[in-house]
């Protein structure tokens, strides 16, 4: 399979991870990417062909569209007449089917996905969506794309995309935020950083690992932490008073309308 990707940011390097673990080979793999200093470090990285902003597409049977939203139709127009009948697959949040196909030429054999950073190790999912022309084979091929970089769930409809990219696209972030809110606190009761860390991600890696393994409930498996009168319950006494439950709740509603946002903004656009 011939794939090419454009825009060779974080989320490329981590879908790059992906694939090359998958067994493609990094001679069947392009990346145009503007930055000269990115293309190097790709070069260096994974040993696949790069591609500066001018230049051609390579015959491609897959193409995946790896830039920000904003930059998504000016990378667009400039691959339209190149991409014959490859499958593109666009990652960006927020970006509709029907504004990338008015950008590329009509063009309709379009998947979205939402991926997130753990494919770089293949263990990210994505929430994917085709177009309805996209026929069994097309999918196919995206589901064999996107399966590099971990678990795969269909969508069958486009708006679910705008709720997967607010927990899971963005997800990532919000466990990273939670990891170091844990080491900082654990920092302020006056371990080093180096124990503080070790405390607080070995905290994440064993309790995720647990919740995978276990028949039972996240509910079920913290309330066996938590014994009465402990200090457990004084704890998530404090995080219950602080709101912190809502506030998940809330963070996720304002990421899915930025989501909705993106996508009206691009609405429409030529
Ligand atoms: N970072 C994340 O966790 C996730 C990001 N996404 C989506 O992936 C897309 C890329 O995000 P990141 O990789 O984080 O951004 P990034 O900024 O790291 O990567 C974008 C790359 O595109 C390049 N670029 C800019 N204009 C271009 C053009 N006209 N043609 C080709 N390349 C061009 C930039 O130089 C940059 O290297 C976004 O649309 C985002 O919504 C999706 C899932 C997760
Ligand atoms: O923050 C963003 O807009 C992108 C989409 C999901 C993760 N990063």
């Amino acid at each position: 399979m011939k794939l090419t990707f454009i825009g060779g940011g974080n989320m490329a390097t981590a879908m790059l991870g992906g694939v090359l673990r998958q067994g493609l080979q990094p001679a069947d793999i392009a990346v145009l990417e503007p930055s000269a200093d990115k293309r190097a470090e790709l070069a260096r990285q994974f040993g696949v062909h790069t591609l500066a902003a001018d230049d051609r597409l390579p015959a491609s049977e897959v193409v995946v569209l790896a830039v920000k939203p904003q930059q998504m139709a000016e990378a667009a127009a400039h691959i339209a007449s190149d991409i014959a009948d490859a499958l593109v697959i666009s990652i960006a949040a927020g970006v509709r089917v029907e504004a990338l196909s008015g950008w590329l030429g009509g063009h309709r054999r379009i998947v979205r996905a939402m991926p997130n950073t753990p494919a770089l190790i293949g263990k990210g999912i994505s929430g994917v969506y085709a177009d309805p022309a996209v026929d069994a084979a097309g999918r196919a091929v995206a589901g064999q794309v996107l399966a590099a970089a971990g678990e795969v769930v269909w969508l069958d409809n486009e708006q679910q995309l705008d709720p997967v990219t607010a927990v899971s696209g963005s997800g990532p972030a919000y466990v990273f935020y939670f990891i170091e809110a844990l080491q900082a606190a654990g920092e302020a009761q006056g371990f080093s950083p180096e124990v503080a860390r070790q405390l607080a991600y070995r905290t994440f890696e064993g309790a995720v690992a647990l919740a995978l393994q276990s028949e039972e409930s996240a509910g079920t498996l913290r309330e066996r932490v938590t014994s009465k009168g402990g200090t457990t319950e004084r704890g998530l006494a404090q995080l219950a008073s602080a709101g912190v439950e809502q506030a998940i709740v809330d963070a996720v509603a304002a990421a899915t309308k930025r989501a909705a946002e993106l996508g009206e903004q691009f609405a429409g656009q030529r």
